[in-house]
């Protein structure tokens, strides 16, 4: 009996025991690479903000941007991986180089204008008609109309020369003149880099990410998250749309899969210009390389876009240089899209362009469309809804597509 008393002693210590250890080892954790001042380590800034672990952190206040930003709102929270299964479940995205040649057959429903056109031009003798319809054919896939007539005359002068129907030939002068149009020699470098301001100190690379809702802007900063993710670089994301409710939460879902924080407002209708300020700050005070700054450009006006987006860029300078503004573009919106184009580079100084949705769309000649209009290159393409289904542009790539 007494032995039996004993053996319940010693279990009793055992189970308390072991149930202590494992709770302070789970207190003990600290969430990864956050900026000094936010999580748990307390007191050096007023105000509040919280980790996604739902405990009470203390954050900072953050110094109200400009003079009509709103400053009752409390400060953007930062999310954060923060204990051991989630890291142990982090993804590891798929590397930059070789997506666009998986990515490949996506194109597949733009290469019918190359079909069209290879079939038409290796006719033997290409009538006047012949002539109509590939013109008509490259106007439906949005290449635009100065592009269309630059093509026409090319390939005119080229095919008579030649006087050739061997299809292979053909090919060739197709393929070289699309890549003409569609030019290779634009610099098509996403500036990823951290940057020494005017003050000699380190900043991250800020970009913005513009464009009209819908066309899949807060899904592409999931995406190239990702990307620079897989490029070994250190990521933040500022959830600055802050119209869409839902687009705080999709990009703090894309931020946790690969382990990159999001500094977002525990507020609806927050000021986005406060949030944007306060992602940029907690990416200098992090030392990461890249902070990626979602936005919502709504279109009711241009005043309205240009005040928020010219208040975002501006109020984020005071952190750090802008590095890009990058403007998403659907590319299944056709003129649309191309009218979208020219109001956001009126209101502000694009630096490249993310063409999404560039999978299942006949309208691939859109790429020169916009490159010719706005004179800037396009960086990225969307070729799906898959994590991973974002690809740097490769002009070649594109073309043979199209071609082959
Ligand atoms: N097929 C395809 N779908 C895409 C691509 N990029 C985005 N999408 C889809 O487009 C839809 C809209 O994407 P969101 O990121 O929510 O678009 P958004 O409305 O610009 O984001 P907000 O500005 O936050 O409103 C989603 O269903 C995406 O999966 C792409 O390259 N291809």
């Amino acid at each position: 009996m007494l032995e039996d008393i004993w053996i319940y002693l010693v279990l009793a210590v055992v189970v308390i025991g072991g149930g202590a250890v494992a709770l302070f080892a789970g207190r003990g954790r600290k969430p990864r690479d956050l900026p000094p001042g936010s999580g748990d380590s307390g007191g050096a800034r007023s105000g509040t903000a919280t980790l996604d672990t739902g405990t009470d952190t203390a954050a900072g206040p953050v110094a109200p941007p400009e003079a009509d930003t709103d400053t009752t709102a409390p400060p953007p929270a930062v999310e954060q991986e923060s204990d051991a299964p989630q890291a142990a479940a982090l993804e590891r995205p798929e590397p930059a180089a070789g997506r666009m040649v998986r990515l490949r057959e996506r194109l597949a429903r733009s290469g019918a204008l190359g079909s069209t056109l290879l079939r038409l031009l290796s006719r033997g003798d290409i009538s006047e008609a012949d002539w109509e319809e590939i013109e008509e054919t490259l106007l439906l896939a949005d290449i635009g109309a100065g592009p269309t007539d630059e093509l026409m005359t090319a390939l005119r002068t080229r095919v008579k020369v030649l006087g050739t129907t061997d299809p292979e030939q053909v090919r060739d002068i197709l393929r070289e003149e699309l890549l003409t149009l569609v030019d290779p020699d634009m610099d098509r470098r996403l500036a990823a880099s951290p940057v020494v301001g005017d003050d000699g100190e380190p900043h991250p690379a800020t970009i913005l990410m513009v464009g009209v809702n819908g066309t899949g802007k807060t899904t592409t900063v999931g995406k190239l998250a990702r990307l620079l993710v897989a490029e070994d670089r250190d990521v933040l994301l500022g959830a600055a749309d802050t119209f869409r409710a839902a687009a705080a939460d999709q990009l703090a879902t894309w931020g946790e899969r690969v382990g990159v924080p999001v500094v977002r407002s525990d507020r609806d209708g927050a000021d986005p210009a406060a949030v944007a300020f306060d992602a940029v700050k907690a990416g200098r005070e992090a030392g990461v390389d890249v902070v990626l700054v979602d936005t919502a450009g709504r279109l009711q006006n241009k005043a309205g876009l240009m005040d928020e987006l010219g208040k975002i860029k501006r109020v984020v300078a005071r952190q750090a240089p802008v590095s890009e503004v990058l403007l998403v573009l659907d590319a299944t919106t056709g003129q649309n899209g191309m009218r979208q184009a020219q109001v956001f580079a009126e209101v502000v100084d694009v630096t490249g362009i993310v063409l999404t949705k560039l999978d299942g769309t006949a309208k691939g000649g859109i790429v020169v469309a916009v490159q010719r209009e706005l004179g800037v290159p396009v960086k990225f393409v969307g070729l799906g809804e898959g994590p991973d289904d974002l690809a740097p542009f490769d002009p070649k790539g594109f073309v043979d597509a199209l071609v082959s």
